[in-house]
């Protein structure tokens, strides 16, 4: 797929900018704080209704302004086209498909961008939470039926923290529906996350032999919140004093996690910075293969200021696997990238939140 142009405004510094886009790659080059990645995070925007910055919505919105807004033209490789639109106006969001409204969950369902930057290596070195987003936004994309009951999980979540945190005794009924609806929701939750990693490990061989045959065979390991074997439900209610004791439940599948285990670097402490970089840019790249392989077309690939994160070599390989899938590419940099000089490459000069095409 590839988005054939994208209309930006009040994002950040961009008060209204409008990028036609081509196929293959696009490079947006210009100074520190021009706005070259608020570009990508607006692209990224439709498709996780979220940013990949860290920080509060809110930092999204144009000082001053109080909408912001984000318009694609999409292609599909069957050729059909969809018009996407997400849009905040206050502390309101809405999105849009051709027109018509819908939830946001369905606007992220329409389009697929992955993103490379230099935060992705949270992915490794992070907390749990930046990986259960990126194993969710997976999963939502291949398996339809997560999505509901992601939702019922998080709704007894938040049913049973409130109860836990209730200021008088709260009789153990009132608990059992809950924690019944929770280790339901949960089961369908873990089954399609097992199910997902276990497509995605032969990619993640690929990619990360292809990335770093240095660290010898890679593994996908999962933990999915709660003893194996056990029942979650029988577990919470054993549990309910201690999580009472600490205002939240401690177990279930929002306490997921998985990580990556190389041969030659058994612990995550083993991998050096680059390392970690080229495990979190093999885990976005798996995906994006695995999303190709399900729905026949490739996400687009957004790769934020790409030169100051690999080096030279792994710059060309990416851009040369990227181009051999006939990815659309987008990229930033304070200059175009060695791996990119050649005239199949879209250059538009981006300064104060203003673009101009160069190639
Ligand atoms: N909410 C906001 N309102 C207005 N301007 C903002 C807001 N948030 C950030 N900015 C400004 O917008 C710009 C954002 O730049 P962005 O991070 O997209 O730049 P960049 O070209 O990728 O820079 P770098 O090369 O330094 O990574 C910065 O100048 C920043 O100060």
């Amino acid at each position: 797929m590839r988005l054939e142009s994208l209309r930006i405004q009040g994002l950040r510094c961009l008060a209204d900018v409008t990028v036609p886009l081509s196929a293959g790659v696009t490079v947006f080059v210009g100074p520190n704080g021009a706005g070259k990645t608020s570009l990508l995070e607006a692209a990224f925007l439709l498709s996780h209704a979220r940013s990949f910055r860290a920080g509060a919505k809110d930092a999204l919105l144009q000082r001053g302004a109080d909408q912001l807004s984000v318009f694609a033209q999409l292609r599909h490789e069957d050729g059909q086209t969809r018009r996407l639109g997400l849009g905040r106006q206050g502390v309101r969001w809405e999105a849009r498909v051709d027109g018509q409204v819908v939830t946001l969950s369905e606007l992220v369902g329409e389009c697929a961008v992955v993103c490379f930057e230099p935060g992705s290596h949270a992915l490794i070195a992070g907390g749990a939470e930046e990986r259960r987003r990126y194993l969710d936004w997976g999963v939502f994309h291949v398996e339809h039926e997560f999505f509901l009951a992601w939702r019922r999980y998080q709704r007894a979540l938040k049913q049973r923290n409130s109860l836990l945190r209730a200021s008088g005794p709260v009789p153990d009924a009132l608990f059992l529906p809950w924690e019944a609806e929770l280790a339901s929701a949960a089961a369908v939750i873990d089954r399609q996350r097992q199910l997902y990693l276990e497509a995605l490990r032969p990619h993640i061989r690929q990619v990360m032999e292809a990335l770093l045959p240095e660290l010898g065979v890679v593994e996908l390991r999962y933990k999915r919140g709660w003893s194996d074997e056990a029942d979650l439900g029988e577990l919470l209610a054993a549990q309910r004093g201690r999580d009472l004791a600490r205002g939240h439940t401690t177990l279930g599948s929002h306490r997921a996690d998985w990580s990556v285990v190389f041969e030659q670097a058994p612990q995550r402490e083993h991998l050096s910075r680059g390392q970690e970089k080229l495990t979190a840019l093999g885990c976005v790249l798996s995906q994006a293969a695995l999303y190709a392989e399900r729905k026949g077309e490739w996400p687009i690939v957004c790769l934020d200021d790409l030169a100051s994160e690999l080096d030279k070599a792994h710059q060309a390989a990416l851009v040369g696997r990227l181009k051999g899938a006939g990815a659309q590419v987008l990229v930033t940099g304070t200059e175009v990238p060695d791996a990119l000089q050649d005239t199949s490459t879209r250059v538009f000069h981006v300064e104060q939140g203003t673009l101009n095409p160069l190639l």
